[in-house]
């Protein structure tokens, strides 16, 4: 983006302009002159609005609707818009000249959305949505409602209850409410439902044992059991879930009642990314289920569901059929996706931590060994949050910084960064000393991958460490560990590091190909073979799959990513580094999510004030489909202030 852009947008009507309809305006302040945070595309969406007669003012409000989309929102709450990318003054005259314009719909309680929303801006409680992200939404909140609203058939849960041998009761704390039981439960009497819980927290398990209590209540009864699709929203996401379900199954064998062979072949022994699974390929967005095409799956699992943006959440929510269960797996309080929407923190933010209906309490009997807090939100009844991880025991000191970060504890994170722990190391200094050394450790660490001989060494290496980030470009980025992991190993091994390839390269795939079933986030590392000709090595779900260099879609050497990259992956080892400076990027999600990428270690760098105020500051996102899933009148949207101060960085 260029000044000149911003400079031609207010000051300089484009020439198909209707400039009879431009009606005077404000000036426009040297700051927003100044700004550099709007995309080309964004521009582009403001010359379109002039060349179909909007005045600068309005062509700014579609260049800002649009810059909030990039920023994650779903659209531009009008009352938070940072001064620096518009003055006080236009701000104020802005709802106004949006409410004159023939491009913009303006929903109230005397206009009702089927009239008007063809529109290309829709203005609606001091929200600015871009026409497509608002009918995103509300058609996801329709089709929730919906879901919600259904009642599948009646399953005896029975089975849950403690002792019958699915759910144990927990020998330390026999009294305890087992949440993965109240969680299954949930899914078998909603067709909505949202199981959250942090890494290691049972979801996978208890969604084994809800699909074992489905498929047998059907097979007892001599009934057709259940089409259930397992799905994700990365390849890689979708490979980890169809590992995780078959060692659910597997577990379960030591259950004497439990019959794997005949409940086995009614779970699918494979994952699909959501894109696959709703036929979305090309270049058209509509995919091939959809409302009136539906998935013909009674039962659909999706897990790492925050990592779905809206308009997938609202593609898929629209392709399931009235009567089948939408189960979504995921972690409230990791990372949105980078796109636009937060849905399922926005969903568990607004249904509370394990509050439910009296109904829904009334109906759980004794499998809620204390009354929880009740609840009125109607997303309540359809969310239920795990809460002890499996994998990080008491003792487990990076379970209790987790725990500690999402609380905001800052003083219970200091404690535990300066203790001495075998699982956890603290670098207090991200500048560049600390970083260099950090880059010959590495360097040494990545040379058995330049050594390597067999793919399957090298594979296995790379999912045991990885370095994250928290941005991609400066000191502390990704490109520059990388690049500088990269020169050190060219000096050891004599290799030319501006070379693309070399023997023990890492990359990771950066787009879904399904060419060459490679998708987003998929992880090889390239060799030579005896005959000297260099392959790049891809496990795949029926062993290792080698390409040839030039077949590879768009990908990045990969020593070190970012957090953002990172999501839905795990590693043995895993290096944080955030920069020695404060970015809005720096938020308490940030964090979390990458350190419980880490399953046995964790190092930190980070100087000490910057984890403070990462820490602190939260995402927030301007989004409105709770109001829309519970209001009878979703005009009264609610916006924090500050809410753009976070801005995720695109990657
Ligand atoms: N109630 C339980 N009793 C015994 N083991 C359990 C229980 N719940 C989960 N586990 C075990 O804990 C481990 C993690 O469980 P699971 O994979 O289901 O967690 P998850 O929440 O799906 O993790 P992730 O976030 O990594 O996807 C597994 O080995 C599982 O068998």
């Amino acid at each position: 983006m260029s000044d000149t852009g911003m400079n031609d947008l207010f000051d300089t009507p484009s020439a198909n302009a209707a400039s009879t309809a431009v009606p005077s305006e404000p000036d426009v302040s040297p700051a927003e002159a100044e700004d550099a945070a709007l995309s080309d595309l964004d521009l582009a969406l403001g010359y379109w609005a002039r060349r179909h007669g909007a005045d600068r003012l309005v062509a700014r409000g579609f260049a800002l609707a649009s810059w909030a989309v990039a920023q994650g929102h779903t659209c531009l709450a009008l009352d938070q818009i940072p001064t620096a990318l518009m003055s006080a003054a236009n701000q104020a005259a802005l709802p106004d000249a949006l409410a004159a314009s023939d491009l913009v719909t303006v929903l109230n309680a005397d206009k009702t959305e089927s009239e008007t929303t063809t529109r290309p801006l829709i203005l609606e409680a001091g929200r600015l949505y871009l026409q497509r992200y608002h009918a995103y939404e509300t058609r996801l909140a329709e089709r929730l409602r919906t879901l919600m609203a259904a009642e599948p058939n009646p399953v005896n849960v029975d089975a849950l209850k403690p002792g019958n041998g699915l759910f144990a009761t927990d020998a330390a704390n026999p009294n305890a409410t087992n949440w993965q039981a109240v969680a299954a439960f949930a899914a078998l009497r909603h067709c909505f439902t949202v199981i959250s819980g942090g890494p290691g927290t049972g979801k996978t398990y208890t969604i084994v044992r809800l699909l074992r209590v489905l498929v047998e209540a059907a097979l007892d009864q001599d009934k057709t059991p259940p089409l259930v699709a397992l799905a994700a929203p990365t390849g890689k996401a979708a490979a980890r879930m169809v590992e995780s379900v078959r060692k659910g199954l597997d577990d379960m064998s030591a259950d004497a009642t439990f019959d794997k062979q005949r409940i086995e072949e009614h779970i699918p022994q494979n994952a699909r990314t959501l894109h696959r699974l709703l036929g979305l390929g090309g270049a058209t967005t509509r995919p091939r289920f959809n409302a009136d095409n539906p998935l013909p799956y009674d039962v659909v699992i999706v897990d790492e569901a925050s990592m779905v943006d809206l308009p997938m959440m609202a593609k898929l929510a629209d392709a399931i059929r009235n009567d089948a269960r939408l189960i979504l797996l995921g972690d409230r309080y990791q990372l949105a996706s980078v796109e636009s929407g937060s849905v399922l923190a926005e969903i568990c933010a607004n249904a509370g931590v394990n509050r439910f209906t009296t109904d829904q309490q009334a109906a759980a009997g004794d499998l809620l060994s204390e009354a929880p807090e009740s609840a009125t939100h109607p997303l309540a009844d359809h969310v239920v949050t795990l809460q002890t991880s499996r994998r990080f025991n008491a003792n487990s000191t990076i379970g209790q910084l987790a725990a500690a970060v999402n609380a905001g504890d800052v003083e219970a994170v200091q404690t535990l960064l300066d203790a001495d722990h075998d699982d956890l190391v603290y670098h207090d200094q991200s500048n560049a000393a600390a970083l260099n050394k950090l880059m010959d450790q590495l360097a040494e660490d990545y040379a058995a991958l330049c050594e390597a001989s067999d793919p399957t060494t090298a594979l296995a290496q790379l999912g045991k460490q990885c370095v994250l980030t928290a941005v991609r470009q400066g000191p502390a980025g990704s490109e520059t560990l990388n690049a500088g992991i990269t020169e050190r190993l060219a000096r050891r091994f004599d290799f030319n590091p501006a070379t693309a390839w070399y023997h023990g390269r890492p990359v990771m795939v950066r787009r879904n190909d399904y060419r060459t079933g490679l998708f987003n986030g998929d992880v090889g590392v390239a060799l030579y073979n005896e005959s000297g000709q260099l392959r790049v090595w891809f496990e795949g779900d029926n062993g290792l799959r080698a390409f040839l260099p030039s077949a590879l879609p768009t990908h990045d050497t990969v020593y070190a990513m970012t957090i953002h990259k990172s999501q839905g992956s795990e590693f043995d080892l895993v290096t944080l580094v955030l920069p020695e400076y404060d970015v809005p990027v720096l938020t308490r999600e940030l964090f979390y999510t990458g350190l419980t990428r880490g399953r046995e270690r964790l190092a930190i760098f980070a100087e000490p004030n910057i984890l403070v105020r990462t820490i602190g500051r939260r995402v927030s996102r301007v989004c409105g489909l709770a109001n829309r899933i519970s209001a009878t009148n979703p005009i009264d949207l609610i916006v924090g202030a500050g809410i753009y101060d976070a801005r995720p960085e695109r990657i």
